[in-house]
């Protein structure tokens, strides 16, 4: 017989799911509903770009015991730069829910510093109602192991020393960094594209960057139990000194390094076709991330489109809904003045 967890504390646990663009937080929140740990989870996704695609994507995910409305989705902001107007209505609104939840996961952005957010579970209106449970960073395996956002902090630090008048800040590894500062759980995802030897080095190359004893977990389509996920009983707002930040003399953060777009795409005749298209498109300089969904002609399944830089996967997920436009939208994501242009030109083919 399967061990539950043990019974909540008076303030309802939040997880916080972190990790750079396409890392796999999503896939990774699916396994947390698919439970195996008898709570009753709520989730709270926040999303760079407004097409709605991780909330749509979890919400009526058929998963049992996941009723539509515990999943609240926050497109097109920052959780933390959003307190007042969006943060704490939607824990209203989760805590509201009869029976009401055991556990909420909250699914930043992909762009998100945690830091702030982690701050943010001290406001009053929301330290007497929760507590952040633990942070839990994905990382993108592959990514790093092919020496994306992870440079050696210390050749970083020496060149820096070396030559001041040189800006060697580079926001999307600043980003990366903030993101495995502040957790308290590390997931090395996609483990299954990676040799295991590129675990390794990965897995030491993260520890050798973290100032405190964080448990790395290797993971494949974030299948890890979801016991080892929730019940850490971090406290993490407490404990907000441990986590250091690339921004914690600034106060606040904007977003200015990065855009997103959506772009129409029309019906296409093949998977195998748009996919060609897609990873076209996710090569144009600057651009990070693709996704969305498409319409086939003479299809009464929606297509899931997904790209990380040019690996793009797709598959189909459910029919068209009566009613729902069948329109293809795909919100690319990258740094600020991708050729949007170059973007349009890839999906028209
Ligand atoms: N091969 C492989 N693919 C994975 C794994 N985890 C996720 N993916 C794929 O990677 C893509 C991104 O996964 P998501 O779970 O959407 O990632 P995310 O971090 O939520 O993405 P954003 O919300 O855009 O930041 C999808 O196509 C997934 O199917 C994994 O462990 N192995």
């Amino acid at each position: 017989m399967q061990a539950t967890l043990p019974a909540t504390t008076a303030k309802v646990p939040c997880t916080i799911v972190t990790g750079f663009l396409g890392a796999g937080k999503t896939t990774l929140v699916r396994r947390i509903l698919e439970g195996g740990h008898g709570r009753r989870i709520a989730v709270i996704v926040n999303e760079f770009g407004d097409v709605g695609f991780d909330g749509s994507f979890l919400s009526g995910c058929g998963i049992a015991g996941c009723p539509e409305e515990a999943v609240v989705e926050l497109p097109n902001g920052c959780l933390c730069c959003t307190v007042a107007d969006d943060f704490v209505p939607a824990l209203d609104r989760l805590l509201a829910i009869e029976p009401a939840p055991d556990h909420i996961v909250i699914e930043t952005s992909g762009l998100a510093l945690p830091k702030p957010l982690v701050s943010a579970f001290n406001w009053p209106q929301i330290r007497s109602r929760v507590t952040v449970d633990g942070v839990v960073a994905v990382v993108d395996g592959p990514a790093v192991a092919e020496g994306r956002f992870a440079d050696d902090p210390a050749a970083l630090a020496a060149q820096r020393a070396a030559d001041e008048t040189l800006d060697h800040d580079n926001p999307l590894e600043e980003v990366f960094e903030d993101q495995i500062l502040c957790a308290d759980l590390i997931v090395l995802n996609k483990t299954d594209l990676m040799t295991s030897a590129e675990i390794e080095a990965v897995s030491a190359q993260i520890a050798s960057e973290l100032p405190r004893a964080v448990k790395i977990v290797p993971a494949a389509n974030g299948a890890i139990d979801a016991r080892v996920l929730i019940g850490l009983g971090a406290a993490a707002e407490n404990d907000l000194a441990a986590r250091p930040s690339h921004h914690d003399d600034i106060g606040e953060h904007d977003h200015d390094d990065f855009e997103s777009a959506i772009f129409p795409v029309a019906d296409v005749d093949s998977p195998e076709e748009i996919a060609r298209r897609v990873a076209a498109a996710g090569a144009v300089d600057g651009v990070l991330r693709i996704k969305g969904f498409l319409a086939l002609p003479d299809k009464p399944m929606r297509l899931v489109v997904q790209a990380v830089g040019s690996r793009v996967g797709h598959h189909f997920d459910r029919a068209w809904k009566p009613g729902e436009e069948r329109a293809g939208r795909l919100v690319v994501i990258g740094l600020k003045g991708f050729d949007r242009d170059a973007v349009a030109g890839a999906l028209a083919g």
